[in-house]
């Protein structure tokens, strides 16, 4: 089973304003409610992709029912810990460009914190745990590391999809799959990652650090993989980017939906860029059929010493 795990979940509230003036009074004229949540947006995509899966953290409040209930709906199974407190909203502001504005996340305490590794401590090598987004700052520092080694230790495969002190931690433990944007790349290294090449050359780092997969999203300039004796490139499909909200999570759902079906690693990558454009050109997350729709238009190359091979 392939499950998620999301540490400060969310009901994304997206509001579309035509031209958003600061300090005015703006009135949106679309509105939509989500469960957000990188860990959550995995689950309900994986969902929709036909593979079974359950969304594990820390939910509570009337923000929680809905969360849970919107899931519950979409036949997405889930088992959170309940927080007593209310899950936050994130806002997504759609104008000319988006803006967002996270919530702060939960006081959790040892009894929560314990039941959640409680789970992640009952999983098997069956099992595949996929733990993303932002770690409450009621939480240690090194909660991912917590959860990273009870998955060593069990054999559960184990990815990741964070950002800043979380990921930077997290590094030099045995990952199965790490999608960092090649902004969070860069900051890893403390460099600039601004070429295919640059992406390949950090990302083959992180394997020497002991991660089997790295997907480098570089938004609509295309993706790089890179695993044991492979470096490939991928272009992005060309379309009307409506949401970018989700669009990384997608790939990481798709890329790992499509390896647990026995697709090759070339095929769940071209499937995981395919699933992250399908919900950037979407109001809210890929369907499958829009996702298979696009898998024509990604070419897949190998990047070699010299350059990218076609
Ligand atoms: N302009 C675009 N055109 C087509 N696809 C896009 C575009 N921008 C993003 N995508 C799709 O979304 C994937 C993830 O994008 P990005 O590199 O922005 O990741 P991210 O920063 O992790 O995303 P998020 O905004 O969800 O946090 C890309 O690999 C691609 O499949
Ligand atoms: O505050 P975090 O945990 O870093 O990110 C949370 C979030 O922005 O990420 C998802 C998109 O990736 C949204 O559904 C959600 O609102």
């Amino acid at each position: 089973m392939i499950y998620s795990c999301t540490l400060n979940p969310s009901i994304d509230y997206v509001m579309s304003v035509h031209e958003f003036e600061a300090a005015g009074l703006n009135r949106a004229h679309q509105t939509f409610y989500y469960p957000g949540g990188k860990g959550i947006n995995v689950s309900r995509v994986m969902s929709r992709l036909g593979v079974d899966t359950a969304a594990l953290g820390f939910i509570g409040g009337f923000t929680g029912e809905f969360v849970k209930n919107f899931l519950s709906k979409e036949n997405v199974s889930h088992q959170f810990v309940d927080t007593g407190q209310t899950t936050r909203v994130n806002v997504k502001l759609k104008s000319s460009n988006e803006t967002e504005i996270n919530g702060p996340g939960p006081n959790l305490t040892e009894n929560h914190q314990q039941k959640l590794l409680e789970q992640v401590r009952s999983l098997t090598e069956e099992d595949t745990l996929v733990l993303a987004g932002s770690v409450p700052s009621s939480l240690p520092s090194d909660f991912y590391n917590t959860i990273a080694d009870i998955c060593y230790k069990n054999g559960t495969k184990f990815v990741a999809d964070t950002s800043g002190d979380a990921l930077k931690n997290l590094i030099g433990h045995p990952l199965f799959f790490l999608k960092p944007n090649h902004h969070e790349l860069g900051e890893l290294f403390s460099t600039n990652v601004d070429s295919i090449d640059k992406a390949a050359h950090y990302a083959a780092k992180l394997l020497d650090e002991g991660v089997k997969h790295v997907v480098i999203s570089m938004g609509g300039a295309g993706a790089v993989y890179v695993g044991e004796n492979k470096r490939l490139v991928a272009n992005v499909p060309k379309g009307k980017v409506k949401n970018s909200v989700g669009a990384g999570d997608s790939l990481v759902s798709g890329f790992i939906a499509a390896l647990h079906k026995g697709e090759s690693v070339e095929e769940a990558f071209r499937y995981g860029v395919a699933a992250g454009s399908a919900t950037a050109f979407n109001d809210d997350l890929c369907e499958r059929d829009d996702v298979e729709n696009l898998l024509n238009e990604i070419a897949i190359s190998s990047i070699n010493e010299e350059g990218i091979n076609q």
